[in-house]
């Protein structure tokens, strides 16, 4: 059975040069590790690609949560469900066929994500939620890290809660962008029940610590969605 509640540490905000240690250091406590590639063409900003993908896949027994600010996802994302991620998230606004890149996904063994960038509105997504695996919101506008939460993002949040709860979909509401202590009860209660943080886990002293801290405050504030 799923966890009620997943915890996504976003190694962005980790140590690259020592990435297998750092993911060694959430080993046990979080969910998903989440891996932000970035192109420095769908966002301002470059990270990493498939090979450390792959390396880094030897490392840990964490899932993976690859979230793919790129263009043209469809040449990319499936190598990383090859690659043995668990899901793999393209962004609404680079996608021409959503459903298409979906099915291709989970035609590679992996769930199939969704992500609405900052300015995209989600209402033209809704009607695509019976394909997709999990829907990522993002509460910045994509593209780094420690950015401030914009808690007027949630209405998406609650627009997609509704929408699943009232076709009874099995969908992930995953929200990414300033999750801390100070904001993840407000994502929870609005209806996410994935929350990726980079800054609020690598940015302590204990990480692990850091997740449960997170996951309490969550589960306190989830409503129930039956
Ligand atoms: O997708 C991202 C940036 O585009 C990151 O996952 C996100 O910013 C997480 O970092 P932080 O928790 O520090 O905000």
């Amino acid at each position: 059975m799923s966890p009620k509640t997943i915890i996504a540490p976003s190694i962005l905000a980790a140590d690259f040069s020592r990435l297998a240690d750092e993911v060694g250091a959430i080993e046990g406590a979080a969910d998903w590790v989440h891996v932000d590639v970035m192109d420095n063409h769908f966002v301002p900003n470059l990270t990493i690609g498939l090979p450390v993908v792959q390396s880094l896949r030897k490392a840990t027994t964490i899932p993976f949560d690859v979230h793919l600010m790129i263009t043209d996802p469809e040449r990319w994302a499936p190598g990383y469900a090859e690659a043995g991620a668990h899901n793999v998230t393209f962004h609404a606004e680079a996608c021409e066929n959503p459903v298409a890149l979906a099915k291709t996904l989970r035609a590679a063994g992996a769930k199939a994500g969704l992500a609405i960038d900052r300015d995209t509105s989600v209402e033209p997504y809704l009607e695509l939620l019976p394909y997709i695996d999990t829907v990522l919101i993002m509460t910045i506008k994509a593209g780094f890290g420690g950015q401030k939460f914009m808690p007027e993002m949630l209405d998406k949040v609650r627009d997609v809660r509704r929408r699943v709860s009232a076709k009874d979909l099995s969908v992930r509401i995953e929200v990414d962008g300033g999750i801390a202590a100070d904001t993840i009860a407000q994502a929870a209660e609005a209806g996410a029940d994935a929350f990726v943080a980079g800054t609020a886990v690598y940015g302590a002293d204990d990480p692990a610590e850091a997740i449960r801290k997170l996951r309490a405050l969550a589960e306190a504030a989830l409503p129930s969605h039956d």
